[in-house]
């Protein structure tokens, strides 16, 4: 599975996306950058094909400083034209708004800036950690809008089989070059295309709380998950965990149900 060809797949990506924005009528492309591999990769992909017209935006919104910081030494190792807007701000008064509103819910914790949320219940967790992932969607929309770009996500394979993404939030995009690589292909093209070291090692992360590690919180590493989708490999148990995944946010990658009658 890791044999492969990684500078045609990258030569046959960039065209790829030239391709889906040429077709929409656009000129380029915006991406979210997050300091890790899925947005590094994606971004330079973007840089190659539209070296004048591809956007990245750092968005921190409570989130890890050293990732700000990987973002930003990427996007100018590889001359990527990047803007930082901070969410953390917004975020905060979203939170207070809810909380002054609706007198069934204290928000008391998160708004006193306590980024852990690990000891949240578990709905409200999920609940104030996906907005994060929605505000970032509605800045890069504002961007392709305004400069009549697509927004090109980084979901890959592996994501795109569990539906581990936040629905509207990183998965509301236009195109997903990584969608038919698994994540350790991903690790193989990033190689390939000179990403940093750091950016290639470090745990994956939706960095939506202090310490989430994607792997963790799916309970399988991508090595099972990526030779499970790729070669039909892996124990019983673990492929009956990843088809129960996949099974239950199939309804992300579908459009909303309409009545037929
Ligand atoms: N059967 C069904 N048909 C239609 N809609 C259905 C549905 N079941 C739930 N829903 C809707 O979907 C919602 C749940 O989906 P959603 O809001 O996405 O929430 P959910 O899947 O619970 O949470 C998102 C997951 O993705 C992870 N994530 C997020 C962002 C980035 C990354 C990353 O890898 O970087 C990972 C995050 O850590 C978390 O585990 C429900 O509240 C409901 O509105
Ligand atoms: N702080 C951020 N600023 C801008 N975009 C972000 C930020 N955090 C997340 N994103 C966007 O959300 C996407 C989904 O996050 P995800 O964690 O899956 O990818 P990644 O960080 O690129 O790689 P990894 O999965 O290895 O952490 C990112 O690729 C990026 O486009
Ligand atoms: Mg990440």
């Amino acid at each position: 599975m890791l044999d492969r060809d990684y500078k045609e797949i990258e030569n046959n990506l960039v065209e790829w996306i030239q391709e889906k924005v040429n077709k929409a009528g656009c000129q380029g492309a915006v991406i979210g950058l997050s300091g890790g591999i899925d947005s590094s990769v994606t971004s330079l992909l973007c840089q190659k094909a539209f070296p004048n017209n591809t956007l990245g935006l750092i968005m921190p919104c409570q989130s890890s400083p050293e990732d700000r910081i990987d973002a930003i030494k990427h996007a100018e190792k590889f001359n990527i034209k990047y803007k930082e807007i901070n969410l953390s701000q917004p975020y905060q008064q979203f939170l207070e708004t809810i909380n002054n509103s609706d007198s069934e819910i204290n928000l008391e914790k998160a708004i006193n800036g306590q980024r852990q949320l690990q000891d949240a219940q578990e709905n409200f967790k999920l609940a104030l950690a996906n907005m994060k992932p929605r505000l970032r969607m509605t800045l890069l929309y504002f961007y392709a809008n305004l400069n009549n770009y697509l927004v090109v996500g980084t979901d890959n394979r592996s994501e795109l089989k569990l539906g581990y993404f936040t629905k509207f939030g990183d998965g509301g995009i236009d195109i997903a070059p990584l969608g038919n690589l698994v994540k350790l292909e991903v690790r193989g093209l990033a190689r390939e295309m000179g990403i940093d070291q750091k950016i290639i090692t470090k745990a994956p992360s939706a960095g939506l709380w202090d310490g989430q590690s994607d792997e963790d919180e799916i309970g399988l590493s991508y090595r099972e998950i990526d030779y499970y989708i790729v070669d039909g490999e892996a124990e019983a148990e673990t492929a009956a965990r990843i088809e129960q995944i996949s099974s239950a946010n199939s309804h992300k990658l579908e459009l909303p149900a309409i009545p037929d009658f």
